[in-house]
């Protein structure tokens, strides 16, 4: 690591990464989906839920699993949709998938778990991990590959959009909320998923995290950001269409991405059609 060009932010030096950082390493990605959906329907498991004809944790498995940069898929689940889960994965012949294992109490809980058995079966500190929400279900490979090509010069990188409205951080003030701090705009991103970190990275964070009572981050870069203040994160280009599926208001924008997504493969289907076709008639006037 150098220290010439540093930026300081909030009294933190992050370093400007410089390391050589090794290329040829698994690339795991870690799908979560051992959530309760209470806020969607916890007697309607969300990550089950069809979409465009196919269920949620399926769009988001197939998304690592069709990467050619990705070796390897960890799928966590809770016992509520073990079964279901474990039965798409086999019968849409998802062949990165190595492990189905059950999560946690809270979703870093279920991060974790997996963290801890991918430990147990000896990946090296090296390895690529991206962490994603199987609730995300039409993350872009350009998102995917932009988090593995990241990885290169960064130990940690996040999927994020930059936000359109301005953003307020609040403090409490009685029973009201009241405005502490304005950020200026384009500072400002909203996080999605995946997340991304070398193996080693993100176990030193959320090994030192384990020491803090007050431990309940919502997402993973959270526990870089905070407990290895110095390693820097890098912002990967999301998409508003990597939507998180957090309630059933989400179900129709979902259909709508869905539907758009599913017309574009047609069209890529058609045009490869056309190709195969043209090839063919060429090969028959060659002969
Ligand atoms: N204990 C948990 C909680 C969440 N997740 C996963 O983390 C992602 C983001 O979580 P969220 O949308 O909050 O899902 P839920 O926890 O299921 O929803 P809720 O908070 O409404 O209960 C989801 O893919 C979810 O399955 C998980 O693997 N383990
Ligand atoms: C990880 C995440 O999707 C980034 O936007 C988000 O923090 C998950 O939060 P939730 O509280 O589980 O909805």
């Amino acid at each position: 690591m150098c220290e010439k060009s540093d930026v300081s932010q909030n009294d933190v030096t992050v370093q400007q990464p410089s390391e050589q950082l090794p290329t040829d390493v698994p690339v795991v990605a870690v799908v979560l989906a051992a959530g309760f959906g209470t806020r969607f329907d916890p007697d309607n498991p969300k990550q089950l839920v069809s979409v465009g004809g196919k269920e949620i944790v399926l769009w988001s498995i197939e998304a690592f699993e069709h990467n050619p940069l990705v070796s390897d898929i960890v799928v966590v689940v809770n016992p509520r949709v073990h079964e279901q889960v474990e039965n798409l994965i086999i019968s849409n012949g998802m062949s990165k998938v190595r492990m189905v294992i059950e999560g946690g109490a809270e979703r870093s809980d279920s991060t974790q778990i997996a963290l801890q058995t991918l430990a147990d079966a000896g990946i090296p500190g090296d390895a690529k991990v991206l962490i994603h929400d199987a609730v995300r279900p039409f993350v872009e490979q350009s998102a995917i590959r932009g988090c593995i090509e990241t990885l290169n010069q960064f130990r940690a990188a996040t999927v994020a959009v930059p936000s359109t409205d301005t953003v307020l951080l609040t403090q409490d003030l009685g029973d009201r909320k009241i405005i502490s701090s304005v950020p200026e705009r384009p500072d400002t991103f909203r996080a999605q998923t995946p997340q991304a970190f070398r193996f080693s990275t993100i176990r030193e964070a959320y090994a030192k995290a384990m020491g803090d009572p007050d431990f309940h981050p919502t997402d993973d870069t959270r526990v870089v950001v905070d407990y290895l203040p110095g390693t820097p994160v890098a912002i990967v280009a999301g998409a508003d269409t990597n939507l998180k599926i957090t309630t059933l208001a989400d179900i129709p924008v979902a259909e709508s991405i869905a539907s758009n997504l599913t017309q574009g493969m047609s069209k890529e289907e058609a045009r490869a059609r056309m190709h195969a076709m043209l090839s063919g008639a060429l090969d028959q006037m060659r002969r």
